[in-house]
Protein backbone atom coordinates (compact mmCIF):
# COMPACT_ATOMS: atom_id res chain seq x y z
CA UNK A 1 0.00 0.00 0.00
CA UNK A 2 1.37 3.62 -0.81
CA UNK A 3 2.32 5.90 1.65
CA UNK A 4 3.54 9.18 2.08
CA UNK A 5 6.76 10.29 3.39
CA UNK A 6 7.13 14.12 4.34
CA UNK A 7 10.19 16.41 4.64
CA UNK A 8 10.80 16.77 8.62
CA UNK A 9 9.26 19.91 9.67
CA UNK A 10 6.47 19.56 6.85
CA UNK A 11 2.97 18.53 8.24
CA UNK A 12 0.12 18.10 5.95
CA UNK A 13 -2.98 19.31 8.47
CA UNK A 14 -4.36 16.65 10.61
CA UNK A 15 -7.80 16.33 9.28
CA UNK A 16 -6.62 15.95 5.61
CA UNK A 17 -3.79 13.15 5.98
CA UNK A 18 -6.31 10.22 5.53
CA UNK A 19 -8.34 11.44 2.63
CA UNK A 20 -4.42 12.26 0.62
CA UNK A 21 -3.46 9.03 1.91
CA UNK A 22 -6.35 7.32 0.20
CA UNK A 23 -5.93 9.19 -2.67
CA UNK A 24 -1.95 8.30 -2.98
CA UNK A 25 -2.78 4.83 -2.86
CA UNK A 26 -5.41 5.10 -5.43
CA UNK A 27 -2.99 6.88 -7.60
CA UNK A 28 -0.24 4.45 -7.00
CA UNK A 29 -2.26 1.38 -8.19
CA UNK A 30 -3.70 3.56 -11.15
CA UNK A 31 0.39 4.53 -12.28
CA UNK A 32 1.23 1.00 -11.79
CA UNK A 33 -2.11 0.26 -14.91
CA UNK A 34 -1.07 2.77 -17.05
CA UNK A 35 2.39 1.81 -17.20
CA UNK A 36 1.24 -1.36 -18.35
CA UNK A 37 -0.55 0.18 -20.89
CA UNK A 38 -2.40 -2.47 -22.41
CA UNK A 39 -1.29 -5.57 -21.50
CA UNK A 40 -4.32 -5.86 -18.48
CA UNK A 41 -6.94 -4.61 -21.07
CA UNK A 42 -7.23 -1.45 -23.38
CA UNK A 43 -7.66 1.50 -21.23
CA UNK A 44 -8.57 3.60 -23.65
CA UNK A 45 -11.27 1.80 -24.65
CA UNK A 46 -14.83 3.89 -25.29
CA UNK A 47 -17.32 2.18 -22.44
CA UNK A 48 -19.85 5.07 -22.34
CA UNK A 49 -20.72 8.56 -22.40
CA UNK A 50 -20.82 10.72 -18.78
CA UNK A 51 -23.96 13.08 -18.14
CA UNK A 52 -22.53 15.79 -20.23
CA UNK A 53 -22.27 13.44 -23.31
CA UNK A 54 -17.95 13.10 -23.29
CA UNK A 55 -17.19 9.97 -24.27
CA UNK A 56 -16.35 7.72 -21.41
CA UNK A 57 -13.13 5.45 -21.42
CA UNK A 58 -12.16 2.95 -19.65
CA UNK A 59 -9.72 4.63 -17.40
CA UNK A 60 -12.24 7.31 -16.84
CA UNK A 61 -14.54 4.86 -15.28
CA UNK A 62 -12.40 2.56 -13.66
CA UNK A 63 -10.57 5.99 -11.62
CA UNK A 64 -14.02 7.23 -10.28
CA UNK A 65 -14.98 4.06 -8.81
CA UNK A 66 -11.64 3.32 -7.52
CA UNK A 67 -11.14 6.92 -5.87
CA UNK A 68 -15.21 6.89 -4.55
CA UNK A 69 -14.29 3.46 -3.09
CA UNK A 70 -10.83 4.64 -1.55
CA UNK A 71 -12.43 7.87 -0.10
CA UNK A 72 -15.04 6.17 2.40
CA UNK A 73 -14.44 6.45 5.83
CA UNK A 74 -11.88 8.96 5.11
CA UNK A 75 -14.16 11.63 6.98
CA UNK A 76 -14.93 12.62 3.14
CA UNK A 77 -19.20 13.37 2.83
CA UNK A 78 -19.49 14.34 -0.50
CA UNK A 79 -17.65 13.22 -3.74
CA UNK A 80 -18.55 15.28 -6.68
CA UNK A 81 -16.83 13.94 -9.98
CA UNK A 82 -16.94 14.66 -13.63
CA UNK A 83 -18.29 11.11 -14.57
CA UNK A 84 -21.41 11.57 -12.24
CA UNK A 85 -24.16 13.84 -12.66
CA UNK A 86 -24.62 14.31 -8.81
CA UNK A 87 -22.53 14.62 -6.03
CA UNK A 88 -22.31 11.67 -3.98
CA UNK A 89 -22.32 11.12 -0.17
CA UNK A 90 -20.27 8.74 0.55
CA UNK A 91 -19.88 9.19 4.46
CA UNK A 92 -22.89 10.82 6.18
CA UNK A 93 -20.98 11.27 9.02
CA UNK A 94 -17.99 13.36 7.30
CA UNK A 95 -17.18 16.93 7.78
CA UNK A 96 -14.97 17.44 3.99
CA UNK A 97 -16.32 17.51 0.65
CA UNK A 98 -14.03 16.62 -2.65
CA UNK A 99 -14.40 17.71 -6.20
CA UNK A 100 -12.23 15.50 -8.52
CA UNK A 101 -11.49 15.08 -12.53
CA UNK A 102 -10.68 11.21 -11.82
CA UNK A 103 -8.81 10.68 -15.27
CA UNK A 104 -7.67 14.12 -16.77
CA UNK A 105 -6.36 14.56 -20.36
CA UNK A 106 -8.63 10.64 -21.50
CA UNK A 107 -7.81 11.52 -25.26
CA UNK A 108 -4.07 10.54 -24.30
CA UNK A 109 -4.78 7.61 -23.07
CA UNK A 110 -3.71 5.59 -25.53
CA UNK A 111 -0.74 7.59 -27.07
CA UNK A 112 1.19 6.95 -23.77
CA UNK A 113 1.45 10.52 -22.78
CA UNK A 114 1.30 11.96 -19.49
CA UNK A 115 -2.28 12.12 -17.78
CA UNK A 116 -3.39 12.96 -14.36
CA UNK A 117 -6.07 13.37 -11.05
CA UNK A 118 -7.64 16.92 -10.10
CA UNK A 119 -8.82 17.25 -6.82
CA UNK A 120 -9.63 19.94 -4.29
CA UNK A 121 -11.26 19.33 -0.74
CA UNK A 122 -13.26 21.62 0.86
CA UNK A 123 -15.64 21.66 4.31
CA UNK A 124 -19.20 19.59 3.40
CA UNK A 125 -21.98 22.00 4.17
CA UNK A 126 -25.84 20.43 4.51
CA UNK A 127 -26.00 19.51 0.66
CA UNK A 128 -23.96 18.88 -2.62
CA UNK A 129 -25.53 22.22 -4.26
CA UNK A 130 -24.26 24.41 -0.86
CA UNK A 131 -21.23 22.94 -0.79
CA UNK A 132 -19.72 23.06 -4.44
CA UNK A 133 -21.69 26.04 -5.59
CA UNK A 134 -19.69 28.78 -4.20
CA UNK A 135 -16.70 30.49 -4.98
CA UNK A 136 -13.40 28.84 -4.08
CA UNK A 137 -12.66 30.46 -1.42
CA UNK A 138 -13.54 27.99 0.69
CA UNK A 139 -10.82 25.29 -0.86
CA UNK A 140 -8.48 23.70 1.60
CA UNK A 141 -6.58 21.86 -0.39
CA UNK A 142 -6.25 21.04 -3.65
CA UNK A 143 -3.92 19.38 -6.41
CA UNK A 144 -2.86 16.95 -9.08
CA UNK A 145 -1.58 13.42 -9.48
CA UNK A 146 0.33 13.60 -12.72
CA UNK A 147 1.20 9.77 -14.59
CA UNK A 148 3.67 10.45 -16.72
CA UNK A 149 7.58 9.25 -16.97
CA UNK A 150 7.44 10.07 -13.21
CA UNK A 151 4.29 10.08 -10.89
CA UNK A 152 4.21 12.94 -8.73
CA UNK A 153 1.35 14.81 -6.11
CA UNK A 154 1.46 18.24 -6.54
CA UNK A 155 -0.40 19.58 -3.65
CA UNK A 156 -0.95 22.96 -1.57
CA UNK A 157 -2.73 22.95 1.70
CA UNK A 158 -2.77 26.95 1.28
CA UNK A 159 0.64 27.42 2.10
CA UNK A 160 2.58 27.38 -0.74
CA UNK A 161 3.06 24.25 -2.94
CA UNK A 162 4.40 20.81 -1.77
CA UNK A 163 5.69 17.97 -4.47
CA UNK A 164 5.81 14.54 -3.75
CA UNK A 165 7.41 11.87 -6.42
CA UNK A 166 5.54 8.05 -6.27
CA UNK A 167 9.19 5.64 -5.28
CA UNK A 168 7.76 3.05 -7.13
CA UNK A 169 9.69 0.14 -5.85
CA UNK A 170 8.95 1.49 -2.17
CA UNK A 171 5.74 2.29 -3.20
CA UNK A 172 6.15 5.77 -1.00
CA UNK A 173 5.39 9.12 -2.18
CA UNK A 174 7.93 10.81 -1.13
CA UNK A 175 8.43 14.66 -0.62
CA UNK A 176 11.28 16.66 -2.61
CA UNK A 177 11.81 20.66 -2.22
CA UNK A 178 8.87 22.38 -4.13
CA UNK A 179 9.93 25.97 -5.83
CA UNK A 180 7.05 28.18 -7.10
CA UNK A 181 6.32 29.24 -10.63
CA UNK A 182 8.64 30.81 -12.58
CA UNK A 183 8.23 34.77 -12.72
CA UNK A 184 10.14 35.14 -16.11
CA UNK A 185 11.72 32.14 -18.71
CA UNK A 186 13.80 33.19 -21.26
CA UNK A 187 11.76 32.45 -24.26
CA UNK A 188 8.35 32.60 -22.65
CA UNK A 189 6.08 29.68 -23.47
CA UNK A 190 1.95 29.72 -24.43
CA UNK A 191 -0.30 26.76 -24.70
CA UNK A 192 -3.13 26.77 -26.64
CA UNK A 193 -5.05 24.71 -28.61
CA UNK A 194 -4.64 26.94 -32.13
CA UNK A 195 -7.00 24.64 -34.15
CA UNK A 196 -9.26 26.89 -32.90
CA UNK A 197 -8.25 30.29 -33.98
CA UNK A 198 -10.89 30.96 -35.90
CA UNK A 199 -13.55 30.48 -33.21
CA UNK A 200 -11.78 32.99 -30.68
CA UNK A 201 -13.11 35.99 -29.39
CA UNK A 202 -10.72 38.63 -30.85
CA UNK A 203 -8.63 39.71 -27.96
CA UNK A 204 -7.46 35.94 -28.02
CA UNK A 205 -6.91 35.90 -31.18
CA UNK A 206 -4.90 39.49 -30.76
CA UNK A 207 -3.15 38.43 -27.75
CA UNK A 208 -1.69 35.07 -29.90
CA UNK A 209 -1.35 37.19 -32.90
CA UNK A 210 0.97 39.64 -31.12
CA UNK A 211 3.06 36.52 -29.90
CA UNK A 212 3.45 35.27 -33.01
CA UNK A 213 4.57 37.73 -34.50
CA UNK A 214 7.62 37.57 -32.31
CA UNK A 215 10.42 39.85 -32.96
CA UNK A 216 8.64 41.63 -35.49
CA UNK A 217 5.67 42.70 -33.57
CA UNK A 218 4.66 44.56 -30.44
CA UNK A 219 5.93 42.38 -27.87
CA UNK A 220 9.91 43.06 -29.32
CA UNK A 221 10.69 38.89 -28.25
CA UNK A 222 10.10 35.22 -29.67
CA UNK A 223 7.49 32.89 -28.11
CA UNK A 224 7.60 29.02 -28.01
CA UNK A 225 4.22 27.24 -28.10
CA UNK A 226 2.80 23.92 -26.54
CA UNK A 227 -0.24 21.91 -26.56
CA UNK A 228 -0.42 18.87 -24.90
CA UNK A 229 -4.47 18.18 -24.39
CA UNK A 230 -3.45 17.14 -20.82
CA UNK A 231 -4.71 20.01 -18.16
CA UNK A 232 -2.04 18.31 -15.52
CA UNK A 233 0.52 18.37 -18.01
CA UNK A 234 0.44 21.78 -18.54
CA UNK A 235 0.34 22.56 -15.09
CA UNK A 236 2.90 20.58 -14.38
CA UNK A 237 5.38 22.08 -17.12
CA UNK A 238 4.11 25.52 -16.50
CA UNK A 239 4.76 25.40 -12.60
CA UNK A 240 8.20 23.94 -13.22
CA UNK A 241 9.43 26.68 -16.36
CA UNK A 242 6.43 29.67 -16.28
CA UNK A 243 4.58 30.73 -19.24
CA UNK A 244 0.72 30.92 -19.83
CA UNK A 245 -2.74 28.49 -20.53
CA UNK A 246 -5.73 29.39 -22.25
CA UNK A 247 -8.77 27.49 -22.89
CA UNK A 248 -11.15 30.74 -24.17
CA UNK A 249 -14.51 30.79 -24.81
CA UNK A 250 -15.32 30.69 -28.58
CA UNK A 251 -17.59 30.54 -30.79
CA UNK A 252 -18.88 26.22 -31.44
CA UNK A 253 -21.30 25.05 -30.43
CA UNK A 254 -20.95 23.95 -26.69
CA UNK A 255 -18.00 25.92 -26.31
CA UNK A 256 -19.36 29.63 -25.26
CA UNK A 257 -18.15 29.05 -21.84
CA UNK A 258 -14.95 27.06 -23.10
CA UNK A 259 -14.44 23.77 -22.33
CA UNK A 260 -13.09 23.34 -18.80
CA UNK A 261 -15.22 22.80 -15.77
CA UNK A 262 -14.86 25.47 -13.01
CA UNK A 263 -15.54 22.65 -9.77
CA UNK A 264 -13.09 20.12 -10.99
CA UNK A 265 -10.95 21.21 -13.14
CA UNK A 266 -10.41 24.94 -13.07
CA UNK A 267 -10.80 25.80 -9.41
CA UNK A 268 -8.41 23.02 -7.81
CA UNK A 269 -5.65 24.42 -10.61
CA UNK A 270 -6.13 28.00 -10.10
CA UNK A 271 -5.63 27.20 -6.58
CA UNK A 272 -2.85 25.33 -6.53
CA UNK A 273 -1.16 27.79 -9.30
CA UNK A 274 -2.19 30.83 -6.59
CA UNK A 275 -0.23 29.19 -4.09
CA UNK A 276 2.78 28.76 -6.59
CA UNK A 277 2.78 32.55 -6.82
CA UNK A 278 1.00 32.43 -10.38
CA UNK A 279 -2.95 33.87 -11.50
CA UNK A 280 -5.61 32.46 -12.80
CA UNK A 281 -8.46 34.09 -14.49
CA UNK A 282 -11.78 33.31 -16.46
CA UNK A 283 -9.62 35.78 -18.73
CA UNK A 284 -11.24 38.77 -16.90
CA UNK A 285 -11.97 37.91 -13.42
CA UNK A 286 -10.31 35.39 -10.76
CA UNK A 287 -11.04 31.65 -11.02
CA UNK A 288 -11.68 31.52 -7.57
CA UNK A 289 -14.24 34.20 -7.53
CA UNK A 290 -16.80 33.00 -9.74
CA UNK A 291 -19.46 30.92 -8.22
CA UNK A 292 -20.47 27.77 -10.24
CA UNK A 293 -24.05 27.78 -11.59
CA UNK A 294 -23.95 23.57 -11.56
CA UNK A 295 -21.55 21.17 -11.06
CA UNK A 296 -20.37 20.42 -14.44
CA UNK A 297 -20.13 24.47 -15.59
CA UNK A 298 -17.38 25.50 -17.78
CA UNK A 299 -15.80 28.66 -18.21
CA UNK A 300 -12.65 30.07 -19.90
CA UNK A 301 -9.74 29.64 -18.34
CA UNK A 302 -5.94 31.38 -18.46
CA UNK A 303 -3.53 31.02 -15.94
CA UNK A 304 -0.02 30.70 -15.48
CA UNK A 305 2.40 33.56 -15.02
CA UNK A 306 1.11 36.95 -13.71
CA UNK A 307 2.22 39.51 -16.13
CA UNK A 308 1.33 37.40 -18.99
CA UNK A 309 -2.51 36.24 -17.06
CA UNK A 310 -3.10 40.12 -16.96
CA UNK A 311 -2.02 41.05 -20.14
CA UNK A 312 -4.46 38.98 -21.79
CA UNK A 313 -6.93 41.15 -19.49
CA UNK A 314 -5.79 44.52 -20.85
CA UNK A 315 -7.01 43.16 -24.82
CA UNK A 316 -9.82 42.61 -23.74
CA UNK A 317 -9.89 46.65 -22.66
CA UNK A 318 -8.40 47.48 -25.85
CA UNK A 319 -11.09 49.59 -27.96
CA UNK A 320 -12.50 47.30 -31.25
CA UNK A 321 -10.65 49.50 -33.76
CA UNK A 322 -6.81 48.32 -31.81
CA UNK A 323 -8.16 44.77 -31.24
CA UNK A 324 -8.75 43.94 -34.76
CA UNK A 325 -6.23 45.66 -36.26
CA UNK A 326 -2.79 43.93 -37.71
CA UNK A 327 -0.29 43.42 -34.77
CA UNK A 328 1.70 46.45 -36.66
CA UNK A 329 -0.97 49.05 -35.44
CA UNK A 330 -1.49 48.37 -31.82
CA UNK A 331 0.13 50.88 -30.82
CA UNK A 332 -0.41 50.53 -27.59
CA UNK A 333 1.55 47.50 -26.77
CA UNK A 334 4.96 48.82 -28.33
CA UNK A 335 7.46 47.29 -26.17
O1 LIG B 1 -8.99 18.35 -27.03
P1 LIG B 1 -8.86 19.80 -26.69
O2 LIG B 1 -10.02 20.63 -27.12
O3 LIG B 1 -7.54 20.35 -27.08
O4 LIG B 1 -8.95 19.87 -25.07
C1 LIG B 1 -7.95 19.42 -24.24
C2 LIG B 1 -8.37 19.64 -22.84
O5 LIG B 1 -9.42 18.74 -22.52
C3 LIG B 1 -9.08 17.96 -21.39
O6 LIG B 1 -8.57 16.73 -21.83
C4 LIG B 1 -10.37 17.75 -20.62
O7 LIG B 1 -10.23 16.88 -19.54
P2 LIG B 1 -10.82 15.37 -19.52
O8 LIG B 1 -9.86 14.50 -20.24
O9 LIG B 1 -10.85 15.16 -18.04
O10 LIG B 1 -12.20 15.42 -20.12
C5 LIG B 1 -7.97 18.74 -20.68
O11 LIG B 1 -7.09 17.94 -19.96
C6 LIG B 1 -7.26 19.41 -21.84
O12 LIG B 1 -6.68 20.63 -21.45
MG1 LIG C 1 -10.05 17.02 -17.29
MG1 LIG D 1 -11.53 13.66 -16.87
Amino acid sequence: MARIQQIAGGAIPAHLETPVAAMCRVAADLAARIAAGGLEGNLAENVGANTDGDTQKALDVIADEAFTAALRGTGIRWYASEEQENAVEVDAEGKLAIAIDPLDGSSNIDVNVSIGTIFSIQPAEADPETTFLRPGHHIEAAGYFIYGPQTALMVSFGDGIRKFILDREKNVFVETPASGLPQSCKVPEFAINASNYRHWPQPIRAYIDDCLAGTNGPRGKNFNMRWIASLVAETHRIITRGGIFLYPADARDGYQSGRLRLVYECAPIAFLIEQSGGKATNALTSILDLTPDSLHARTPFVFGTPDKVERVATYHDLPEHEVSALFGNRGLFRA
